[in-house]
């Protein structure tokens, strides 16, 4: 393959329409290690019947992608860039549950940056309660449960979403 069919990197960089092509003298990409990757932030709520007494919490089953169909999560989606952790949170519960909810405190990770999910990926958790709307499974969801005080481990949740239940259940 010559220099100029590469299909990823600078060296291989072709701007369509612009008839602009970098190609043979720029150098190679650099090789990112994990500590340069960046990580894209997913927000989720830990919605319960009561913020000072939570007895029940309720959990999404993940209609898609297929690798993660009939897991359970926490409502919640990826933040957008320009929003606030917070507005994504409010957005994402709107859009997929159809309710709005009062966010009551995050609940601490032991990493600042969120709960890690995957390589490229990391999560903050707030509680919240619900102020209008029933919840619905709207997208990405096919069920929506709610696990009653002995129950918050009784479904396949996702494996990111283990360590996250037991911190709720241990801060609850
Ligand atoms: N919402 C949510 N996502 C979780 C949890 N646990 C977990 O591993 N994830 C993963 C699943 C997805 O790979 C990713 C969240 O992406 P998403 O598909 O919900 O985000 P989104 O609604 O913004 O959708 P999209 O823009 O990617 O289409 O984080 C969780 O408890 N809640």
């Amino acid at each position: 393959m010559s220099a100029l069919a590469r299909p990823s990197g600078v060296a291989g960089l072709s701007v369509q329409g612009l008839g602009v092509q970098v190609a043979r003298q720029a150098p190679p990409a650099p090789q990112a290690g994990p500590e340069l990757q960046v990580r894209r932030l997913v927000v989720a709520a830990a919605v319960v019947d009561d913020l000072g007494a939570p007895r029940r919490l309720l959990a999404a089953r993940r209609s898609r992608p297929a690798a993660l169909a009939g897991r359970w999560e926490l409502p919640g989606g990826k933040a957008e860039p320009g929003e606030s952790p917070e507005q994504a949170l409010h957005r994402e519960l709107r859009e997929e549950l159809g309710v709005r909810v009062q966010l009551g405190a995050e609940l601490p990770a032991a990493d600042p940056a969120g709960w890690p999910l995957a390589p490229t990926l990391v999560m903050r958790v707030w509680w919240a309660r619900l102020v209008d709307g029933d919840p619905r499974p709207l997208e990405d969801h096919d069920e929506l449960r709610w696990l009653g005080a002995d129950a918050w481990e009784s479904v396949d949740w996702l494996a990111g979403d283990l360590p996250v239940v037991r911190a709720l259940l241990a801060a609850r």
